[in-house]
């Protein structure tokens, strides 16, 4: 496959590398002659193997691609997939890394550094960067950033100058804004006594930051765009000799960028990033924001600085409408008062009471459990010390563990001299998280991670037929609430020795529960992005081994409904002690509960268990006749009522249960036992309709796919997409009871588990016309063929989205995909034609692409004459195409070249 001698021939040839002389070997160009192959589509391979980091990307002219792994054996690690420069490349290990930093500060802002980053280190003088925020938010502050990250990395001079003109100051005159800007020539106005050079030629070589640009008349942004497209400013009275300049652009704004700029200024500039208010970060970021401020302070007061947990508390739960501008304001007051009231003293402690009164007023108190030793900051403190500090819950965690290693220890490191002792240590730590933290918070985010965790749970029950019950979704939704807030080192546990030897105990004693919490903290790491790790492990497998909380379904369900507070509970509490197994469930009936109340629940028991293999319920008294008609047909499941349950009733039906015994042989058996009635109703055949989805590396990439594919299908489908372990689809056991719950219309997948009957897609070829057609065909008893073709199209622009998101660094890829899909239908319409799904998936990838290297200004290099006969031999197709791109032109202000037009009518229509 080309692919795989493309990625061989570099290897090839990166062994024999020499950075001073990366020649052709090392270009597309070149890649294709060596290999005999079309240029574009070793290109297309070559990005591919980019964005999955076995190749990185060198931006030179034309652009150099070098094997990762080759490199690095002989070389040292590359942080990146592309460089802008080879001297770049050569730095990696000597930089000192500014927008990493801030990063790790502001975590919300990784996504958005990451392109700043990408902007700046863009050729040519990186790409103008608009950054958006209220006031206060750290516009000005990034920019600084920016500044000292072009010099630190040698993008600019360290004699560079660095230019910051505030626009708003000439809110009343934006003629002189402009001659300010770009300068003036004698005689232009009235005073123009000399020639002026202005801000542009002032930052010449450096950085020009124009704060609140949006106070730039239009004739100032016309000059701008000037700047922009050709390099040049026109000093104001000059129109013929434009200068040339080379200077970095950086623009901020308070303002909605779609009402204030013209849009011409605004498809110039392709970077822009927006800074969030206080109110829409973390505490966790506040806090990290406070801990800098804090610092910055110290260095200027020159002492120790002592903060208590409150004073803390009550900045990280100030919200004011200046943002970190307040907040940072609010500290240095803070701080003033507490030198005022103790000037003489070598220490300043900061309480509560120096806190200026808007904070008091206005910060939103929440009392924290455990008080903290006051935060020390001396003259060596840096903010990323502090950052790991601990938070109380982090405080929580770690007294468990150390409490946790330290009883392992004392019992020789062995787990069964101190099971009991863990389980209580445990227990304790979740019923702190679950009863004295936040039980009576409503936060949204610990909402969202209980909802989310309902599902994964459902998902490990449908795909490993293990169910956990109880109290423990809210509890283990307590658990990760709080541990996603807090970055744990596992280096920061010092008896790691013991920590070592628990987890592998704790893996080797309790086999089914670790593999089932192993597969928990996959789909919570894909689901939640919570990353998770050994001491987790611990906490959840003994967790949920203690509770005894996993059962294996595929016993009949059975629960006890009786009225009063306690009557169901407790006889089912007798039955399953006496048994020693969980067998029954107990819907306790207060006399204010009405009946259908009480059949919601148990409908909605059946949805959240495994009741395929038949439910039971016992009621204390009541004619069955009436319960009965409580479920008209909604569970799907067969149904055996019992009345008058008593404890031995309900002991017989639990025995029975656990013996396996038949449904309808445990009906005889109570009707024999006590003089009672039965009865007993098999569910109408109505099972879900399902797509499974599979993929063999684990249920991860499964749930991914299924997400996707979820993503593609109206709100209102009644099919469900279920991810599902591809060993488990393998087990004819299991197989046999998705079956029986569901009605499978097909697998999707990486690997075809082969059974029988069941028909399957493998993703790589769903978009291929083979694929389609059959995925249509599954589709077309549920949906509608306008609905269908709505679903089709959404795929493709999801897969593609998929895609694009890993290749275009500095585009908003939902953006792009959003303008491609204008494209691609425009050119439908042009030509009257109907792309298949495969040729739409490529062009969207390559599209964008090239609206990127559009804007870095790279060409491809196709050769001039080939491209002149085929400009000639399909000119009527190049038209269309161009006519069809205005969509993307006008977005992004870029021109599209003849070669390209050759490169996506080839696409289209296969023309050589
Ligand atoms: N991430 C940060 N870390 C430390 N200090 C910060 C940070 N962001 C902003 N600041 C400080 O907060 C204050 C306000 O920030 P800045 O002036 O950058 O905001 P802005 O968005 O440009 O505001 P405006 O729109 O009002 O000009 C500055 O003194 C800056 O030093």
């Amino acid at each position: 496959m080309l692919k795989n001698d493309v990625l061989a021939y570099l290897k090839k040839q990166t062994k024999t590398l020499d950075l001073d002389h990366l020649d052709k070997r090392f270009t597309a160009g070149g890649i294709a002659q060596a290999l005999n192959a079309k240029r574009n589509t070793v290109s297309l391979y070559l990005n591919q193997l980019t964005n999955e980091h076995k190749l990185v990307k060198v931006q030179t002219r034309p652009v150099r691609f070098i094997h990762r792994a080759q490199f690095e054996k002989s070389n040292y690690a590359l942080k990146k997939d592309t460089y802008a420069t080879v001297a770049q490349l050569e730095q990696e290990n000597n930089n000192q890394d500014i927008l990493k930093s801030f990063a790790q500060i502001n975590p919300s802002l990784k996504e958005s550094v990451e392109r700043v980053r990408a902007a700046v280190l863009y050729p040519n003088n990186g790409l103008p960067l608009l950054i958006t925020g209220e006031s206060g938010t750290g516009k000005s502050y990034l920019v600084g950033l920016i500044n000292r990250f072009c010099r630190t990395n040698k993008l600019i001079k360290t004699t560079a100058p660095f230019v910051t003109v505030n626009c708003a100051q000439y809110a009343d005159n934006p003629e002189l804004l402009t001659s300010n800007l770009f300068g003036y020539k004698k005689g232009a106005f009235t005073g123009a006594d000399q020639d002026h050079d202005g801000a542009f030629v002032e930052a010449n070589g450096g950085i020009l930051f124009l704060d609140e640009v949006h106070r730039l008349g239009p004739k100032g942004q016309e000059k701008l765009f000037t700047y922009l497209d050709q390099g040049l400013v026109y000093p104001v009275g000059e129109t013929s000799h434009g200068k040339r300049v080379s200077v970095r652009l950086c623009f901020a704004t308070t303002e909605e960028v779609e009402n204030n700029f013209l849009t011409t200024f605004m498809r110039r500039i392709p970077v822009k990033i927006s800074l969030p208010p206080l109110s829409q970060r973390s505490r966790e970021e506040r806090l990290n924001l406070i801990y800098t401020l804090l610092c910055n302070e110290q260095r200027e007061i020159a002492k120790p600085i002592i903060v208590s947990d409150q004073v803390l508390e009550m900045l990280a739960n100030y919200l004011p409408v200046g943002n970190i501008g307040d907040l940072k304001n609010a500290v240095k007051l803070t701080i003033a008062r507490a030198n005022a009231d103790a000037k003489k003293a070598n220490k300043l402690t900061l309480t509560a009471y120096n806190l200026p009164v808007d904070v008091l007023m206005r910060s939103k108190t929440e009392s924290y459990l455990s008080a903290k030793k006051p935060l020390q900051i001396t003259d060596e403190t840096e903010p990323a010390d502090l950052i790991a500090r601990s938070f109380p819950e982090k405080k929580i965690f770690l007294h468990s563990l150390e409490r946790l290693l330290t009883t392992y220890e004392q019992s020789n490191n062995h787990l069964p001299n101190c099971e009991s002792k863990l389980k209580q240590i445990v227990y304790q730590l979740f019923d702190t998280l679950l009863f004295e933290k936040n039980a009576s918070k409503q936060l949204p985010l610990l909402s969202y991670v209980i909802e989310r965790l309902k599902h994964l749970f459902e998902q490990l029950q449908n795909a490993y037929q293990l169910q956990v019950s109880g109290n423990a979704i809210y509890a283990i939704s307590y658990y990760l609430f709080e541990r996603q807030k807090i970055q744990w080192n596992i280096d920061e546990v010092r008896q790691k020795n013991a920590l070592h030897s628990l987890y592998q105990e704790v893996r080797q004693r309790y086999p089914e529960v670790y593999a089932y919490v192993g597969k928990l903290l996959l789909l919570i790491k894909n689901n939640l992005e919570i990353e998770l790790n050994e001491v987790d492990y611990i906490f959840l497998s003994i967790y949920l081994n203690k509770l005894e909380i996993i059962t294996k379904t595929g016993l009949i369900k059975a629960i006890v409904l009786a009225h009063g507070y306690a009557t169901a509970g407790s006889i089912a509490n007798v039955v399953n002690r006496l048994l020693n197994a969980h067998t029954l469930d107990a819907f306790d009936m207060p006399i204010n509960v009405s009946t259908q109340q009480i059949a919601n629940k148990i409908i909605d028991y059946s949805e959240n268990n495994d009741v395929s293999h038949g439910l039971i319920i016992l009621v204390d008294m009541g004619s069955l006749q009436e319960i009965e008609k409580l479920f008209p047909r909604q569970l799907d499941a067969p149904l055996l009522l019992i009345n008058n349950v008593s404890t031995s009733l309900a002991l017989t039906v639990g025995e029975s249960i656990l013996q396996k015994r038949s449904f309808r042989e445990i009906g005889q058996l109570a009707q024999q036992k006590s003089k009672i009635e039965i009865k007993l109703t098999y569910p109408a055949k109505r099972r879900q309709q399902v797509i499974l989805t599979t993929c063999y590396s684990g249920i991860g990439t499964a749930t991914h796919v299924a997400r996707l594919l979820e993503r593609c299908m109206p709100s209102s489908s009644k099919i469900k997409i279920i991810p599902y372990d591809y060993q488990a689809l393998k087990d004819p056991h299991k197989i046999k009871v998705v079956n029986k719950m569901y009605d499978v219309i097909g697998i999707v997948g990486t690997e075809n588990p082969e059974i029988p009957g069941l028909d399957f897609i493998h993703l790589e070829k769903i978009l291929s016309d083979k694929g389609t057609a059959k995925l249509q065909k599954w589709l077309t008893k549920s949906f509608t063929v306008p609905e269908i073709k709505l679903i089709m199209n959404n795929l493709v622009k999801n897969f593609s989205l998929e895609r694009t998101i890993n290749m275009v660094t500095i585009l908003d890829a939902p953006k792009v995909i959003e303008n491609i899909t204008i494209f691609l239908q425009e050119l439908e319409r042009r030509f009257s034609i109907s792309l298949s799904n495969q040729k739409k998936f490529t062009l969207y990838v390559h599209i964008s692409y090239l609206i990127e290297r559009l804007i870095r200004k790279e060409k491809n290099d196709l050769d001039p004459e080939y491209a002149k006969t085929y400009a000639h031999k399909y000119a009527t197709d190049l038209k269309i195409i161009k006519a069809a791109f205005s969509v993307i032109i006008d977005n992004y202000n870029v021109k599209i070249p003849v070669s390209e037009l050759i490169y996506i009518d080839q696409i289209i229509f296969n023309h050589q």
